[in-house]
Order: C-alpha cells, then structure tokens, then sequence
C-alpha cells in the first residue's frame, strides 16, 4: 500500500479542478450539470472494461506499494477517479471556452452530394483506416500491441461521434475544439511524464514499442491522451450538436425540455442534414453577426442565455436594429417616413390574423396574412433584412411594444436645428419608454414564454420594473451618444436642463460638433451628469425586479443590465476611454462587469 498515486491526483489533477470549478461556477447551468454527467458515465462504463482487460493481461501495472489498495475489477480506485477528473476538467475547459458560441449556426443543410458528404467519408476513412492497422497490432502482438489496443478501444468511438457532429466539428471555431483537446493533453503529458519516470504506472516491455515523445514519456502514453481528450470534447461537441438542433428546428421538435432526454438527444443527432432549415440558421447568423458588431454590451451578455429564449432574444434584438438602422440611415426625413410606414404595414400583416375573430378560420386567415407578410417583406425591404423581420417570433410578442417602438423612432425624425420632440423632462421620459421600455416588456414577454409559472400579478410587476429599466437603459445610451447624435442634429436634453446652463439647443449642438471650450465642456459635463442620476435613479427603482425573474433567467438579466449600465458608470470617471467617438468600457472590465453580475445581484 502506497499513497504516490493519490499523490498525483492530490497535486496535479484536483488543483484545476478546483480552480476550473470555482471560475466557471457563475457561468454553470443544470444542462451543464446534466452534460458533465453524462460524459463521465460514459467515460468511466466505456473504460473500466478496457483497462481491466489492459491490468489483467499485464500489459501495464501498478507496483503494490503506489496505491492504496481497493480495486474495481482489477482497476486501482486511483484510475477509476482519474477517469472521473479527466473528463471533469477538459469538460470545464470546453465548456467555459464555449459560452460564448451559438452552436445553431455552425449548422448547415446538406445536398445529397457536395463539399459536406465528402468531408464525413474523409474522417470515417482516415478513422477505419487507423482502427484497420490497430487491430493489425492487436492480431500481431508484440510490441506494437498496447498502441494497437489503445486504436482499437478509441477510433470506434471516434468513428461514431464524428458521424454525427462532423459539421461542429469541422465548423466551430478551435478555441472550442483543438484548444480543450490540446491543452489538457499536453498538461497530461507532463504529468505522465513525472509519473513513469517514478513509476507510479508502468507500462510492460515486451508491449510497448519503445518509441518516446520526449525523454520520458512514451508514444503510446502520449496518444493515450490525446485520444482520450479527443473522445471528451468529441462527445461534448456531439452533445452540443444535438441540443442546437433541438433548439433551431421547433418545426421538427415543437417540445423541448430544459434538459433533454438521452432519446430525444438521439432523435436529435440523426435528424439528417437535409432536413434542416437553412433560412432559419441563415437567420440566426446573420442575427449573431448583428449582434457581435453592433452591441458589445448585449452580445456578451447573449451568451449567457439559453436554449430557444437566447434564440428569440437575438432575433429580437436583430429586428430592433434593422429598424432603427433603415430610419436612422435614411438620406432624408421622407425616406425615413417611408421606412415607418413599411415597418408598420409589415406589423400590421404579420399580426393581421389577431383582427380576424371566428373560429375555425383564424388559422386559415393566419396562414393568408403570413403568405402576404412573406411576400412584402421581399418586396420591400432590403435583403439582408428578410430572414430577420422573417422570423421575428410574432405568436409570442405583443404587438403594440413594437408598434410603440415605431412611434419612438418617428420621433427621432422630429429634430430641427432649433428644436426637436423634447420639451421637457416627460417628453424624454416617454422618448425612453418608447424606444426602450418597450424593448424591455418584449425581452420579459419572451422570458415569461419560455419559462412559464409566473402569476400574472408578479408578471405585471415585472413588466412595470423592466419598462422602467429600459428608459434608465435609454438615458445612458442618450448620455454616451451626446456628440454622435449632435452631428445627426438631434437634441435629446431637455430644454429646461439647457437653459439652466445657458445654453440653446442650437449652442449645445454646435458646440458639441466643433468640441468646444473648456467652459462648454464643463456644461456638457453637468447635462450628461443630469442624464446619468436620472438613468440610475430608474435603474435603483428597477433592479431588484430582476431577482423576482424565473431563476434561469436572473443572472443573464443582471449580466446584460449591469453590462449596460457600466457605460454609465463609466461616463462618470473622468477620462472615460472613447471608441470610434463613443465612450466605451474596456473589454477587460465589461468582462469582470458580467462576471460579477453572473456571482449575484450588486449589493
Ligand atoms: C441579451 C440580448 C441579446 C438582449 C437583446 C436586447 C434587445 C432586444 C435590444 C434591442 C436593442 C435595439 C437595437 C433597440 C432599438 C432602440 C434602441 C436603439 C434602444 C437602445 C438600445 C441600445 O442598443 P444598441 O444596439 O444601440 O447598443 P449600443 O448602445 O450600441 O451598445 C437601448 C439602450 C435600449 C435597450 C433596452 C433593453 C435591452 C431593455 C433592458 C431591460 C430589460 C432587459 C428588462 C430587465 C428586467 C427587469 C425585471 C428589471
């Protein structure tokens, strides 16, 4: 009886296990959980009989005195447990490498032949060929036979898990497949490299081919952990598969539960490529890519949503700003007028069904006015914005946030030189709301869709807090972009706050084009202070509000909240930092924003 393999897992493989765990902690949910389960289940009943068999026919021991004695058919409990922590930590790894992507759009629909078809027989062929020449190591014996058995064990695995997600695999950027693989790989390798030179595991020499990767560690060993890396992310990535799938298709799965079952996963893996919707993930990438370039602070926090709500959220957001876009990029107020009005023959044809009351006919009705959004929206409306305005999840928005939100943005055409829609402090209350509140009910109406059980009582309150959140959002957003709307001739301030420094909103806007003294500055500094104690004193009424959210949802909420409102607690710092005009938060520091958000609400 010894304690150095114990020893090993007390020094090398608990540690990060341990520092993987409490880093990832804020960011883990239960289809997390429900993930790692399933992969050590797997990894352990899939090994224990290989590795008995390996024990059994001496192809490598363990001296006596390295371990502490029980076994699992003939395997020390010390392996056991590392089959246990292996899969545990390259699990966190991938994992914590992964939040940040949307596995849906690395789908693609395939033809029956093309690039696809002949990227799968690629990999199954190069994967039967080594387990060809494996069980030609087995079937010699010699010294050739632990490498043989280590193939033999292994490509089959590989083989079935690169039949099923290949398209993940080959798709997903590496920091989500090479990078969990090779860097616990290359940890182990160290680790065994300590281990064999002291002898805590030793590998029979009549089986071993003698080859080294470096002094120490030998070629088998080293594909040994690879291969088993190689299988954890496989699996994690074929996981993830399915759940994309799961999530992006509702028309071939209607219902899906927060953790889906084994059978369901399977259903899921074997759906053939050609039956994707490719609208729909041509949808979601272009959404994403919205997303990522036109919203810092709502991309990060996008991630840390789930499923099918993190879907609708995104292809909300990317509806909010193709709208916002065609009226703000207009060459004129006409143009932008007309803009409006598109948008609000598209609402009223996409939610044209709800006027027509009776019966059996309302889904008939439904399906006409469908046909004729479909056919506006291409005739009308630029490409890039038909698959969004296409899949704006209308039978679970309200429409009159959205019509409200058109009214918001008409007002943005009010502006003259001299004056604009905001009179006083309420015009820009309701200027916030408009825009703002609104997006807000439509985020907490999605939140409350998908995860349903809220009294309707409690759903009021939450709606009342979150409108309110979005006008103390609007009044950051009005605080940042004081310049930036200056040179297109908008005035959001107040004119009783202008006057209060002596100022026209003619002055304010010259000024803050051509930047302005010191004097002016100063002035600019004291509106934007106003702005800002009235963006937070909405925010302090709001935020509690959040953790009355189903639970799911409450930590994402903070996240993207709190990644908002750093801006404005930025703005307050003197020498804010400022990007292409616009002040902004260092990606470092909106990182730790969300992360602390994600730990639990500020105190
Ligand atoms: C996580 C995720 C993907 C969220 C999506 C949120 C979403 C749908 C945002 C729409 C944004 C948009 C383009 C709206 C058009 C009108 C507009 C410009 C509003 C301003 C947003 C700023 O967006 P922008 O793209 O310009 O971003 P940058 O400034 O360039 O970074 C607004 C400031 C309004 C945004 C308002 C909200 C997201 C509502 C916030 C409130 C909640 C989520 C409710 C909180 C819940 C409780 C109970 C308090």
């Amino acid at each position: 009886m010894g304690y150095e393999y114990a020893l090993v897992h007390l020094v090398y493989t608990i540690p990060p296990a341990i520092a993987l765990s409490l880093l990832y902690a804020p960011l883990c949910t239960k289809l997390d959980l429900y993930k790692i389960a399933f992969l050590i289940t797997i990894a352990v009943v899939s090994t224990i009989p290989w590795d008995s068999y390996l024990i059994r026919t001496k192809v490598w021991s363990y001296p006596p005195d390295v371990i502490i004695g029980p076994t699992l058919l003939d395997i020390p409990l010390e392996e056991v447990f590392f089959f246990v922590i292996q899969t545990f930590n390259t699990s966190l790894l991938y994992l914590l490498l992964s939040k940040p992507i949307l596995h849906p759009i690395y789908l693609v629909k395939e033809k029956a032949s093309g690039k696809w078809k002949f990227i799968k027989i690629f990999g199954q062929v190069a994967l039967a060929l080594g387990l060809k020449k494996g069980i030609d190591f087995v079937m010699n014996k010699g010294e050739n036979l632990y490498l043989g058995l280590i193939l033999v064990w292994a490509l089959p695995f590989l083989f079935l898990l690169w039949s099923l997600s290949y398209q993940l695999l080959v798709g997903l950027p590496v920091t989500s497949t090479l990078i969990p693989v090779l860097a616990p790989t290359l940890y182990l390798w160290v680790v065994d490299t300590l281990a064999l030179k002291r002898g805590t595991w030793v590998i029979e020499s009549g089986t071993k081919t003698g080859l080294t990767l470096w002094p120490g560690l030998e070629v088998e060993e080293a594909l040994f952990f690879f291969l088993t890396n190689s299988l954890i992310v496989c699996g994690l990535v074929a996981f993830d598969n399915a759940v994309a799938v799961l999530n992006a298709f509702p028309a071939h799965f209607p219902h899906v539960r927060g953790l889906p079952s084994p059978f369901q996963l399977i259903q899921a893996l074997t759906l053939p490529a050609a039956a994707y919707d490719d609208d729909r993930i041509l949808a979601l990438q272009q959404s994403v890519d919205r997303l990522k370039h036109k919203s810092r602070s709502f991309y990060l926090a996008s991630s840390t949503f789930q499923g099918r709500l993190r879907i609708d959220l995104i292809i909300l957001y990317s509806f909010c700003r193709v709208a916002d876009d065609l009226i703000d990029n207009a060459k004129d107020v006409t143009e932008a007028r007309e803009w409006l009005q598109t948008l609000k023959t598209y609402l009223d044809l996409s939610y044209g069904h709800a006027e027509i009351a009776g019966d059996g006919q309302i889904r008939q009705a439904r399906d006409a006015n469908q046909g004729r959004a479909t056919l506006f929206v291409m005739q009308r409306f630029p490409p890039e914005a038909h698959l969004t305005l296409l899949m704006l999840p209308t039978d679970r928005l309200d429409k009159e946030p959205l019509y409200e939100m058109l009214k918001g943005f008409e007002m943005d055409l009010l502006f003259t030189s001299s004056s604009g829609p905001i009179k006083g402090e309420g015009d820009l209350d309701q200027y916030g709301a408009r825009v703002a509140g609104t997006v807000a009910l439509l985020c907490i109406q999605l939140v409350l869709y998908h995860y349903p059980g809220t009294s309707d009582k409690k759903a009021k309150k939450l709606m009342l807090a979150g409108h309110n959140m979005g006008i103390a959002l609007q009044y950051t957003n009005i605080a940042r972009d004081l310049s930036a709307d200056a040179r297109l001739g908008r005035c959001y301030v107040p004119p009783p706050w202008l006057k209060k420094e002596k100022l026209t909103i003619e002055a304010f806007i010259n000024g803050l084009k051509q930047g302005g003294d010191d004097f002016f500055a100063k002035k600019v500094g004291i509106v934007r202070g106003r702005l800002l104690d009235r963006s937070f004193s909405f925010y302090e009424g709001s935020v509690k509000a959040i953790e009355e959210l189903p639970s799911a949802t409450r930590a994402p909420m903070r996240v993207a909240v709190e990644s908002y409102m750093q801006i404005g607690r930025e703005l307050r710092q003197p020498g804010y930092s400022v990007k292409a005009g616009k002040a902004t938060v260092p990606k470092w520091r909106r990182i730790l924003v969300a992360y602390q958000a994600l730990k639990g609400p500020q105190t």
